[in-house]
């Protein structure tokens, strides 16, 4: 018998792919963004606290301007994500506000981690946000972060960022929330024997491998940089869990322990 996973995860980051949000036609997911809205806020309601790493600017930004290709241009990404991110935000507000839940938008980039004083700063904000019950909303700021943009540097994109707030709040677990049901051995979309993993506990060469390539249109990352985040977990001894988000109400479903997605922990 397969015996339940247990977490008690009082602190959790939840990071939603552009996938989940933006469907592939470029309009916007409303089923998925109500529910994770809703969910979320159940989470909180029940004393939890809850930090969203959302992406989705460039990709409701492109809604909004009507593109469906993603521009190779750095400003023309910058562009979009500024519109889309005031109107991501605008969204997440419109249906937290029907929930009774606070939110804050909380804009990082690389360096703010990485220097002491703004990390600590960033903290405290973060711990007092979360002390008065508000789920912050993080994105990383893409207006001045080329880093992620570019895609040659992969530090900035939000997989990873998600696994930088976690260990930022001291999180014990990170729900990574994708366009796929978990980690498989080999891409599920190119094999069709690709078999899904329930638990991986060490990221070695096989499992390297496995994630290789990009993802899909909207989203950037791919798995590589969801496997740098879930090393990033493991290493630092806390969890993540993949799962598909196309139904965020999966959440409940994965902390009451139910054997979805993949789970990563030692
Ligand atoms: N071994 C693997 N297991 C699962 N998905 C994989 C694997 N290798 C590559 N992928 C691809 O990674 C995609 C998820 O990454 P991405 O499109 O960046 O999602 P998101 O927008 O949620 O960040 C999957 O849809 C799949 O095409
Ligand atoms: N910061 C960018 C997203 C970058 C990113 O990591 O996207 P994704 O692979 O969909 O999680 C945005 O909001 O569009």
């Amino acid at each position: 018998m397969v015996s339940k996973r247990q977490f008690k995860a009082e602190r959790i980051v939840v990071k939603v792919g552009t996938s989940t949000l933006v469907h592939e036609n470029g309009k916007l997911n409303l089923k998925a963004l109500d529910q994770l809205c809703y969910t979320l806020t159940g989470l909180v309601n029940e004393g939890r606290e809850v930090v969203l790493v959302s992406s989705g600017a460039i990709g409701v930004g492109m809604g909004r301007v009507g593109l469906h290709e993603r521009p190779q241009a750095i400003s023309a990404q910058q562009a979009l994500a500024a519109i889309g991110q005031s109107g991501l935000m605008a969204l997440y507000q419109q249906r937290f506000t029907l929930y009774g839940q606070r939110i804050a938008q909380v804009l990082l980039t690389h360096d703010v981690l990485a220097y002491p004083t703004s990390r600590q700063n960033t903290l405290n904000s973060l711990e007092r946000l979360l002390q008065w019950g508000v789920i912050p909303i993080v994105n990383e700021n893409d207006v001045v972060a080329v880093d992620e943009l570019d895609h040659k540097t992969k530090f900035g994109d939000n997989d990873q960022l998600s696994a930088s707030v976690a260990s930022l709040v001291d999180a014990e677990l990170l729900i990574m929330l994708s366009d796929i049901d978990g980690f498989y051995d080999k891409n599920p979309r190119k094999f069709t024997d690709a078999k899904l993993y329930q638990r991986i506990r060490a990221i070695d060469e096989k499992i390297l491998e496995a994630g290789g390539g990009q993802g899909t249109k909207f989203g950037t990352g791919g798995m590589a940089t969801k496997l740098k985040a879930a090393q990033r977990m493991l290493a630092e001894d806390r969890m993540m869990l993949l799962a598909n988000g196309k139904e965020p109400m999966i959440i409940d479903e994965l902390l009451a322990g139910e054997p979805l997605g993949t789970l990563f922990a030692k």
